[in-house]
Order: C-alpha cells, then structure tokens, then sequence
C-alpha cells in the first residue's frame, strides 16, 4: 500500500473513532440529565485517547506478580467507583456492592461476556457456558447442572486413592519442600510448566480430574497413557494459554500469529472427542430407562450432557469448556487452605483436634460441613485468597449503574452498551468498611455464629445466574483433602519466609507456593 492510501485509511480511522467519542459523551450527558447520573472520577492517563498506559501498567503488574496489588492501589487512589479508557472504549472499575449487585444479579441480562471472549477463545473451545449470553449460555448451563448434583459429587473413594499417591510422594522426613505442585496435580490440569519432579506423574492426576469429565481415568490403571492423550497436557496449556492472551490484548490481539495456537487448539478437540464419541456411542447403547445418576459410569459430566444431546460440537464444547474451569481453581483453594494453617499454628493445632474428634471411620460428604473450624478456615482463605480475583463482563445495551458518580460518588452511573465493567474481588475482600479494621488478618473466627456478611460483599463463587455450578464439589473436595492430611501429620509447618505474592492468570496462586515441612503422625498409613 502507498503513503496515499494509507494516510486516507488512517485519517477515516481517526474521523470514526472521533465520531464514536462525541456519540457516547452526548449519550453520557442525556443519560445524566434523564436519570441524574454522573460520571466516575477519572483515572489519570498518559494516554489520553486510547489509555494504553493502563494496559502496559497491568502487563509490567502481572510479570512482576503485583497484579492485586496494583488493583488496591487504584481503588485507593480513587475511590470505590472510577472510569478508565480501554483501548479507547469507556471502562468502569467498582467494588461498590450495589453495583456488583445489579451487573452480577439484579440486571445480569444487561451485562454479558459473549462479545469480551466468544471471537477470542472460540478456536479453542467455541459457544459455551464461559463464552456465550443469552439462551446460547442457558442451554450451556442446563446441560451442565445435573453432574454437580450431590449423587455425582459425594463419593470421595477416586480422591481418597489419588490422595494416597500424593501421601507416598511427598517428602515425610520435615525437610522444607513445596507441596502446591503436588496439589495442582492431584486435583487438576498439571501445568507443563511445573517442575518435572512434579510431573512425573502427571498423567495419574489428569486421571482424577477426567474421571469426573469423562469417566474414564486414562493412564493411571494401565500404567501408559492412551496414543490419543500424547502431547494433551502441553495443548491444553497452550491453547488455554492463547485464549488469556488474546482476551487481554483486546484489538492488539490481531497482530498475534495463530498458527501454533491454532494446532493445539486442534490437539485438544482430537482428544476431547474421543470421549464425546465414546458418550455418545454409550448413550445410544442404554435405553432411557437404564439411565440412573446411581451408576458410576453414567455419573460424568459428559455423559450427562450426553443424556440431552448429541452434537458432537456442543459436547466438545462443553467438556473443554470444564476442563477450563476446573484447571486450576479447587488446587489454588486447598493450597492457600495449607499455607494458611501453616502460617497459623494456633489455628491449625484447633482444626485438627476437631478432625482427629470425627474418630478414624472415612469421612462423609455430610459430615465435613460439620468441622465447622475448618469450614471457617476454608472460607477465611476465599476471602483473603479468592481463586478468581478479578472478574468483569461488557453491557450489552445501555443501563445503569446504582453508585459511583458525581463528587462523592453517590449518584447513579449510566454504562451505554459497550461499556466495560471490570471489579477486583480482592479489593472487594479486604475493605476495611465491610470487613473492619482487621480486613487484611486471617482471622477465621469472624465466621463463627453463623456470621453472614452485607450481600454482595463476599463473592468467591461468584452471584447471580452464572454462580459456580461446583461450590460444593470444590469446597467438599477441599475439605476432604484438609481433614485428612491432618489426619495424617501432627505438624505442617511454614517454611516460607518471604511476604505473599500471588501469580495471577485466569486464576490466582502462591507465587512461591506452598513451602512446608510435615511431621507424620503416629500410625498412619505415609509412615
Ligand atoms: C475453589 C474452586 C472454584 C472457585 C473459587 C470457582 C469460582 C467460580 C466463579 C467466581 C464463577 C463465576 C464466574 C463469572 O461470574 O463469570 C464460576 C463459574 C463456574 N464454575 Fe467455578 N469455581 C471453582 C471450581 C470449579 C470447578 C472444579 C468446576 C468444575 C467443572 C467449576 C465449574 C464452574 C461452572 C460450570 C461455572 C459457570 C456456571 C454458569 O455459567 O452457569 N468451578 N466459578
């Protein structure tokens, strides 16, 4: 292309997006007139047209592991409510609960994610109940909801077995090591990236967690991973990856090669419908009537989207959508659970004198609610540690938020559509005005008698129609693991000595782990 053309392209470029700029002030100043909404207080940009200096803050913030703290800073800064550019286009940062309320629960309708993530992640796993709105995300969500049920959850014999896997492989002698890699492989997706004494066995934890999806644990009965599942773990990881990346480039994400990205995204969908068609083939075989929730092999999480259709693609979907839920979050709880009680012996030495109480039959599914200190510590940590920090979602028509404008930030704020909501859960955690002048102490005992905190204000499962389907399969599943391995050491002690960092991505982690030493208890099986 010549100089000519080039600087026309540009020049209807800048005309349109000027022409965008004064639509949406016009609409921001009608809106303030017809419902007395006000504006946010301003972020101070550098770059005043499109704001990318805020993108290259978070991006230097996340390499350096100071993404929540750089959040704090400019809640600090200005206030519960403010506006910021993002990529030229108006985003809104709050953590005031009324306005977490209406995007989340009230006017959830009018708040989506399909325009934030559908063109960015569809190669990789398509419509979905992550990347869709709308009908398209309720028909994700009513094939999804049956395998949370508690016939599908409350049978901890495959943890139990895999547990006993980790036991045997976890130093025992008090020497310091890092159990959080431990805990990622035993519960979810290994990350390739971790170090390879932690992956040896990799393909045994993937077990576990395709024991629920699919139903079937591939590598660990037979010893050798099936041809299909070679090269899966680092596809995954590649392809989930791409997916983050491209979401936060925003328009940048253009420049980006694909290719690679393209080819593991393709590995994945190989792998995921060897299961779908195996689903599918089960399902035709068994009448409806045979079909029972009761039955081990019909109890998957495919097979019971199975049960309601067979399209291929809307399985696949589905299944790797799962898969990336499930990466990840349940591991990043119980491994701050454990950094916590190690930091807190006082507290731990309490929560396991409540467990040891419960006597040496295996626990229950209804019993674990039941210690309620470590229910309290398990909670404590989704305060202080929420698995998923931050969260937003763009409007999809033109709303409003209750808080947040004018001076003092009472007065409404009007999002016309396209406007980006964007809340730090962290933040929201840790205010001091909901939570007290201890908001920032790990202090379980503020969840005795039943304490219930102000609506809104404690989100780790998220609120509103796209609550997590598996609140209580990760919070039994964490409890399970807790309560045994107090079970089976006397002490775990912190060998941590540097301050928290956490390494956030999707989801957030111990930047540094879960440094620990363990001291057996007499007569336990990891002797
Ligand atoms: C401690 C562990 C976990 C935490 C803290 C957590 C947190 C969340 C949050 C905050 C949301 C809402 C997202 C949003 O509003 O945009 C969510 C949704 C969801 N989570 Fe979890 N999650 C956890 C584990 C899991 C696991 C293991 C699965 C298993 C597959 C899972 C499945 C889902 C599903 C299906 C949804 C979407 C529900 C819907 O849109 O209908 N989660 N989760």
């Amino acid at each position: 292309m010549t100089a000519t053309p080039l600087l026309s392209l540009l020049a209807c470029f800048v005309a349109a997006f000027a022409a965008y700029r004064l639509y949406t002030a016009y609409k921001l100043r009608l809106a303030a007139q017809q419902h007395g909404c006000q504006s946010p207080t301003r972020y101070k940009h550098k770059d005043p047209v499109f704001g990318l200096d805020i993108f290259l803050r978070t991006g230097d913030a996340i390499t350096k592991n100071q993404f929540l703290v750089e959040h704090q800073r400019r809640y600090d800064t200005y206030g519960h409510t403010f506006e910021a550019l993002n990529f030229g286009s108006r985003a809104i940062y709050s953590v005031h609960p009324e306005n977490i309320r209406a995007v989340f629960s009230k006017n959830a309708a009018d708040w989506g994610v399909q325009p934030l993530r559908l063109r960015n992640m569809s190669p990789f796993c398509g419509m979905g109940f992550i990347t869709t709105d709308g009908s398209d995300w309720k028909l994700s969500h009513d094939l999804l909801k049956p395998s949370f049920h508690k016939s599908n959850i409350s049978d901890f014999g495959p943890l139990e077995e895999h547990l006993r896997i980790l036991l045997e492989q976890i130093p025992k002698d008090g020497s310091k090591f890092d159990l959080q890699p431990y805990i990622l492989r035993l519960v979810c997706l290994p990350n390739p990236t971790y170090p390879p004494s932690a992956l040896t066995h990799a393909l045994e934890y993937l077990d576990l967690n395709t024991l629920f999806l699919f139903g079937e644990p591939i590598g660990i009965l037979s010893g050798t991973p099936p041809s299909h599942a070679e090269g899966f773990l680092d596809a995954f990881q590649a392809g989930f990856n791409g997916c983050g990346l491209r979401i936060a480039l925003g328009p940048l994400n253009l420049l980006m090669p694909k290719g690679a990205w393209l080819k593991a995204c393709d590995k994945v969908h190989k792998f995921a419908n060897v299961y779908v068609d195996r689903a599918i083939k089960y399902r035709n075989k068994i009448s409806s009537l045979e079909y029972s929730q009761d039955k081990t092999d019909q109890r998957t999480l495919l097979f019971n989207m199975a049960q309601k259709t067979d399209d291929r693609t809307i399985l696949r979907n589905q299944t790797v959508q799962a898969m990336m839920a499930s990466t990840e979050t349940t591991a990043s709880l119980i491994s701050h659970v454990i950094r916590n009680l190690a930091s807190n012996p006082t507290i731990c030495a309490h929560v396991r004198a409540e467990v040891l109480a419960l006597g040496d039959a295996p626990l229950d599914f209804d019993q674990l609610p039941r210690i309620k200190s470590l229910q309290h510590v398990i909670t404590e940590t989704l305060r202080l540690y929420p698995v998923f920090p931050q969260n937003n979602r763009i409007s999809l028509k033109d709303t409003i938020l209750p808080a947040g404008g004018g001076s003092d930030g009472t007065a409404p704020v009007f999002a016309p559509a396209g406007t980006l909501f964007d809340t730090s859960f962290s933040t929201l955690h840790r205010d001091p005005k909901i939570w007290g002048p201890d908001a920032n102490e790990f202090r379980p005992s503020r969840w005795e008698n039943d304490y219930s905190p102000p609506p809104f204000t404690f989100m780790p499962f998220g609120a509103g129609p796209r609550q997590c389907l598996a609140q209580q399969k990760a919070t039994m599943e964490t409890s399970y693991i807790i309560s045994r391995i107090l079970q089976e050491f006397s002490e775990i002690k912190s060998e941590d000595e540097k301050p928290y960092q956490a390494q956030v991505a999707l989801t957030a982690k111990s930047a540094h782990g879960c440094l620990v030493s363990l001291t057996p208890a007499a007569g336990k099986i990891v002797e």
